[in-house]
Formats: structure tokens, sequence, C-alpha cells
């Protein structure tokens, strides 16, 4: 995928043309708003709120004001989109790493309003009629969402972690990728590559007998995820219940498509990236929640009460100038700031589930002590909520002091993504600190030890809906460690079904001890697949 910024040229327009150049300019920007929105209702899902905050940040009223200010001074409507976004551009970056890691969304806008005002094609993923793989130096949320699963046989990105936008969009697509893969964009176009989303590798030019053998495990793997179906357990009949992870009812099809026995993280967000001023009303919330609960007659749906704040900002709700978001006002603390908005959003859940057979769970996002949990449980009892409530482990004192918590909540689920962010205190937008997200470290294995344990030991559940539970080989491990439920991009649930029906549960304990034995993500990776050797 070109990368190239068009660079528009300098020429400089007389003041009386200035209001027709402003005119254009804040038209490129609408027409480049709406599209993304139109892009988004067509993705659906976790996508849509994705491609809905690209949008906003197009039309923010100080960088329009920026462009205004730009052509005033004699620039063209291009050139002063362009000079204007690089100004921002440049305050991004230096804001600190969770900002510099929207730059890449930043770039995307930029280089679709300056095409459409030059007139010439968009940038973005290639037209083409051959199937193919992917390769980017990042890919923006707006490319990854239309990228069409029939043509597009993988991608590979230089940029973006594990736990990015873009990992966990083309998770719940099921495409293969891999991200973080330094030097990607340098193979040239045409080459012949392998790309196993599995394991993180990519082959360059295999041989025919290497292709032809690539073929063949690929068909076998197929066929075995034909034929895996019903519900999570192991080859000893240990059940391990398969969750969906969604991100609104655009994302139902999939789930049930690919037999999820319900969903285990239900994010929120996407409900209020709408409207930066204010969140949605009740009626519109019920609405969405009653779609997704509607779906799992007989199942479980764990929502996740609103998550704003660092990777997911709100105008009306996350500080502006806090100096490192991630470990700021973010998650439960942002609603216990605006105690009104957690009320609404479980009135919004009670009615949603009214007449309804599904065991809804509600959870909170960023619990770090018993105080939270006890403040987040006095919530949901006052709400007059006839579901579950429980904490999500994301930050390590909650793994280290699960116990305490259970006191307060009825269940746990360990959101591995920011554990690992904040227990390698590695941000997980930075793609070159990927090693340190990866979640076969056994430091963050030791957490979710920490964690499981404490709920078997209390007879309460202990899932995980993190990225982690969507790899097949972790899944077991996981299974071992103690966690009772995995949840994941819908189309990942069949090769963890598969992977889990290969063992016993004896087999996933002896891989967990032989992981968190290892001193590296690596060594624990290839330990656990020892004992595990079929997986
Ligand atoms: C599931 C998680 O939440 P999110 O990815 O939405 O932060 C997590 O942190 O692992
Ligand atoms: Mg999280």
């Amino acid at each position: 995928m070109g990368t190239a910024v068009l660079e528009p040229p300098t020429t400089q327009i007389s003041a009386a043309e200035a209001p027709h150049e402003q005119a254009r300019a804040q038209a490129a920007v609408e027409a480049v708003a709406a599209d993304l929105i139109a892009r988004g209702n067509l993705a659906g899902g976790e996508a849509q709120a994705v491609l809905e905050a690209q949008a906003l940040m197009a039309q923010d009223p100080e960088l329009i004001a920026d462009v205004n200010r730009r052509i005033s001074e004699g620039n063209s409507a291009e050139r002063g989109v362009y000079d204007a976004f690089a100004a921002y551009r440049t305050l991004l970056a230096a804001a600190g790493e969770y900002l510099a890691g929207r730059v890449a969304d930043l770039d995307d806008v930029r280089n679709r309003i300056v095409a459409r005002l030059l007139g010439v094609p968009m940038p973005g993923v290639p037209d083409s009629d051959e199937p193919y793989v992917l390769l980017a130096r990042d890919l923006a949320p707006a490319d990854t969402a239309l990228l069409d699963p029939s043509l597009v046989l993988g991608f590979v990105t230089e940029e973006g972690g594990p736990t990015s936008h873009s990992a966990i969009l083309a998770r719940a697509m099921g495409v293969a990728a891999v991200v973080a893969l330094p030097r990607a964009t340098e193979l040239a176009e045409g080459v012949v590559v392998a790309v196993d989303g599995s394991s993180g590798e990519v082959l360059v030019e295999p041989s025919a007998e290497r292709q032809e053998e690539l073929r063949r495990l690929a068909a076998e793997q197929q066929a075995a995820l034909a034929a895996s179906s019903g519900p999570g357990r192991t080859s000893d009949g240990f059940m391990v219940p398969l969750l969906a992870n969604v991100g609104g009812p655009g994302d139902l099809p999939a789930a049930l498509e690919h037999g999820a026995e319900g969903v285990g993280l239900f994010r929120t967000e996407f409900l209020f990236l709408d409207d930066s001023a204010k969140a949605p009303s009740e009626d519109k919330q019920v609405e969405a929640y009653r779609k997704v609960l509607e779906a799992f007659p007989d199942g479980r749906v764990v929502v996740r009460v609103l998550d704003a704040g660092a990777d997911k900002p709100l105008e009306f709700l996350t500080p502006a100038d806090e100096p490192n978001p991630a470990l700021g006002v973010r998650g439960l603390r942002t609603l216990l700031e605006h105690p009104e908005v957690l009320r609404s959003q479980l009135r919004a859940l009670a009615r949603a589930a009214e007449g309804l057979s599904v065991g809804l769970e509600v959870m909170a996002p960023m619990v770090a002590d018993r105080e939270d949990a006890r403040a987040f449980a006095v919530a949901c009892r006052e709400a007059g909520l006839d579901a579950k409530y429980g904490a999500m482990v994301e930050i390590p004192s909650a793994a280290l002091r699960a116990g305490s918590l259970l006191q307060e909540v009825e269940f746990l689920s360990l959101g591995t993504n920011d554990l690992a962010q904040y227990t390698f205190a590695a941000d997980r937008q930075v793609g070159s600190l990927a090693r340190l997200q990866d979640p076969w470290q056994p430091a963050l294995l030791d957490l979710i030890a920490s964690a499981a344990g404490a709920a078997q030991a209390v007879g309460k559940s202990c899932g995980v809906c993190g990225e982690a539970a969507s790899d097949p080989l972790l899944a077991c491990v996981l299974t071992g460690l103690g966690v009772t439920s995995l949840s994941m991009g819908a189309a990942a649930i069949p090769y963890v079904r598969g992977a889990l029906a290969q063992v016993s549960l004896a087999q996933c304990r002896q891989a967990a001890e032989a992981a968190r034995a290892a001193d590296s993500a690596a060594e624990a990776r290839a330990a656990a697949q020892q004992v595990l050797s079929g997986v």
C-alpha cells in the first residue's frame, strides 16, 4: 500500500480568492467525514466506532480554524489543510506516546482531504481483482474496516502492536495479520509470501514444495475447523465456555456464525462516540443493548460499562490536560467522577433486559482496588439491576489482590491487553514495544494465575476477554491457569475450540506450569508447545 504523502504546491492565492478556497476546504472536510461515517456504517461493530472517531478528528473546530487562517494568509485550500494538519501532527507526536499513537489516524484523514481537494484518487488499499497479501507501514482503521476478506488473504504491517485497533479489527474480520514486523514494506510488490497469523511468521518466496506443504496444512486446518462445533471443552470434557467480544449489534452475525456461547465482552464505547458533547439518550442505549441481549436467549452476555479515557477519549468526560492519560482518569474512575453517566447506563441495561431470559452480567473496566470494586457493586445494587456484577482485572494491583476484590463482586474478567500494558509499563499503541505486550510473558501469566486462583478459591468465575484468549495455544495455557471462560473476536472461536478439543485439562495444567517456569515469552510459548504438541 502506497504511503506517499501528497504534498500540494505552495502557490499563493489572492485575498479575493480566500473565501472560495475556505468554502472548498470546508466542503472537502465534510465530504471526508461523511465518507468515514458511511464506511463505518457499512463495516459496523468496532470498526464503526473507530471510523466515527476519525470523522470527529476531521471536523475538529480548532483544526478547521487553523486551515481558514492559513488560507486567509494566501495559501490554497489544499496547502492550508496540509500545513494545518502538519502543525497538529507535530503537537500530537510530541504529546506523549498515547497521542502519538493517533498520528496514523490523523495522517489518514489529512491524506483523504488533500486528495479530494486535488481531485486525485484517495490513498488506501490498492484496487485488485487478484487475491493478495497487503503490506503497509500501518493501516488506518478506515482501510482495515473495508478490506475485502475474499481478496485480502492477509496483511502485514511495520507499525501497530498486537493489541492495537488494527489488530483487534483484523481478528474481528478473521483476516490473517502480522503486525509490528520491521522492514515489512521493503518487500517488493509481486513477491510471493506466506503469512501465518498464529505464529507471526512471514515466509518470503517459499519454494514450490514448501508452498504445496503450506497449502496442504492450511486445507487440513480448515477441515478441522469446519468439523469443530458445539461448546468449548477439553478432550476429557472440561467445559470452557467460548464467548465473543463485540463492539455493537453489527458484530452479532459473526458471533452467531462461529458458535459463540454468549458475549464475554460487550464494549459499549461505540454508542458514546456519536456525540462528543454528551452521553447517548437512555432510549438509544436500551435499543442497542437489547439487540445484543436478544441474540443470546440462553447464553450469557457480559456488558462492560463505559471505558472512556486513554486510548478511547470522550470530549465531555475525559480531561484534556492529563500529562499521562493511560495513568489518568479513565474507565471506572471516569464513571465515579460522573455518576450520572454510570447510573443512566445501568438503568438502560436493566430496561433492555426486561422480559428476557439471557444471563446478563455487567462489569467495570480499570478496577484498581477493593474500594473501586465496592463503589461499582453499590452502583449496580442501587440501580436495581437483575444481573451479576463483576470487575475487570486490568491493573496489576487488581490481579495481586483479586481475593479482596471478590469480597465485593461476583466475578472477574481479565483484560490482558491493559494488564500487559500496565505490568510492563509498555504503551499498547507503540509498535516498537510489542515484545513487552506479548501475552506469553511469564510475569503476565503469573498475574493471571493469581487472579484465577483467587476466584477458584471462592467458587467464582474468572474469564479472559483480552486478546490473549484468541491465541489457540495460549487459550489452553489459560485454561490450565484456572481461567473459567475465554472471550475473543468471533473469528478466533473455531481455532480455539479446535485446539482445546485436542488436549486434556491435565495437559493444559502441565503446559501452564511449563510456561510459567520460563523466563521469556518465546521460551514460555515453546515450553507450552512441547507439552501440547499437536495444537
Ligand atoms: C479487554 C480489554 O479491554 P480494551 O481492549 O477494550 O481496553 C483489555 O484491556 O484487555
Ligand atoms: Mg482494557
